[in-house]
C-alpha cells in the first residue's frame, strides 16, 4: 500500500484495504473483560451495523475504535493507517467522526454555531487573525458560514440555524449531531444508537437519509442500532457482540436466521421483523 502523508502513525503494509479496520480488540474494566478479541471491518463505503444485547460491548468497543477507551489488546486501522491509542481528537482529525448515544450538544449555542465549533480545526486564521479580524479571518467566517448552513440544509434542518440546540426536537438534535460530525469532514462516521427517541416515521426516514450520506458524501458508516427494523433496512452487514464476544457476521438475512444470533439477542422478534 502506498503512503498517504499524513501526519501520525504507521502505514501498515499489509493492512486489509478497508476504511476501518479493528484486531484483537480487547478492553479491559478492572477485572471486567468488556471486549474480548474481537476483529472488525468496515469496508470502504460501506454501511456496517454492531448489534447486541444491552452490556454486550458495543459503546466499549466504539470508544476503544475511537480513542475514548484504552485497548488491552488489539490495532486499529483508519484507512490502513494504525490510529491505536492515539487520543480522541487526533483520531477525529484523522476522519473518524462519530455522534454519542447521549446528544452532546452546546444547549445555549445555535445551530450554526454547534456545527461551526466542529469545523474550528479545518480554519487556518490564528490567535492573531482572530484578534486583529485580517482579511483571511473574515473569508474564513463567510465560508464557515456558509458551509455550516450546507450541512444544515443537508440534514434537513436548515430553517433552524438561528435556533439554540436545545429548543430543537430530540429528532433534529440528533440531526445537528450528524451534521455537527460531517463539519468534521470524515471518511468514517460512527453513529451510537442514532433512532433513539425518534418517532416511526423519523425511524423510516433515518434509513434513507444513511444512505444519502454515504451516496452524497462519500462516507463509510458505522451504528450501534437497537430498532431492529432499521437495523435490517439500512445495513449492507450486520457483527453481533455478545458479552465482549462477537458471535456472528453477515448479511442481514445471514444474521436474521443464524441461529446463534437468535438465541442471544433476537428472539422471535428478529424473525419478524421486515427487511
Ligand atoms: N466505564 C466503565 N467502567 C466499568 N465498566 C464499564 C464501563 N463501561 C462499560 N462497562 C461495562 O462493560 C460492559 C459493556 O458495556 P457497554 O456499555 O459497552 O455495552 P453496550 O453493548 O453498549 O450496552 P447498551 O446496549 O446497554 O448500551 C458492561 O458490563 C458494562 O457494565
Amino acid at each position: 500500500m502506498t503512503a498517504a502523508v499524513e501526519p501520525t502513525g504507521p502505514v501498515v503494509p499489509d493492512a486489509p484495504a478497508a476504511a476501518l479496520h479493528a484486531e484483537g480488540i480487547k478492553v479491559q474494566f478492572g477485572g471486567l473483560i468488556a471486549v474480548n478479541g474481537v476483529n472488525f471491518t468496515v469496508p470502504n463505503g460501506g454501511i456496517v451495523s454492531l448489534i447486541g444485547p444491552n452490556g454486550a460491548g458495543k459503546t466499549t468497543f466504539f470508544n476503544a475504535l475511537t480513542g475514548l477507551y484504552k485497548v488491552a489488546a488489539g490495532y486499529v486501522l483508519l484507512g490502513g493507517r494504525d490510529i491505536t491509542g492515539l487520543p480522541p481528537h487526533r483520531v477525529a482529525d484523522l476522519g473518524l467522526a462519530r455522534t454519542f448515544q447521549n446528544i452532546r450538544l452546546f444547549g445555549l449555542m445555535t445551530a450554526e454555531e454547534n456545527v461551526k465549533v466542529a469545523m474550528h480545526s479545518h480554519l487556518k486564521s490564528g490567535v492573531f487573525g482572530t484578534v486583529l479580524r485580517t482579511p483571511r479571518q473574515r473569508r474564513e467566517e463567510k465560508e464557515a458560514h456558509e458551509t455550516a448552513l450546507e450541512l444544515l440544509d443537508f440534514v434537513g434542518i436548515g430553517k433552524t440555524a438561528g435556533e439554540y440546540a436545545r429548543n430543537l426536537s430530540y429528532g433534529d438534535q440528533r440531526r445537528l449531531e450528524v451534521a455537527r460530525a460531517l463539519a468534521l469532514r470524515p471518511k468514517v462516521l460512527l453513529l451510537d444508537e442514532p433512532t433513539a427517541g425518534m418517532n416511526p416515521r423519523e425511524s423510516a426516514q433515518f434509513t434513507e437519509f444513511v444512505h444519502r450520506v454515504r451516496d452524497e458524501k462519500g462516507l463509510s458508516l458505522l451504528l450501534i442500532e437497537h430498532d431492529m427494523s432499521v437495523v435490517m433496512r439500512v445495513s449492507e452487514h450486520i457483527t453481533v457482540l455478545d458479552r465482549g464476544e462477537k458471535i456472528a457476521e453477515g448479511s442481514p438475512e445471514q444474521i436474521r436466521t443464524n441461529d446463534r444470533v437468535i438465541e442471544a439477542y433476537l428472539g422471535t422478534a428478529g424473525k419478524e421483523s421486515g427487511a
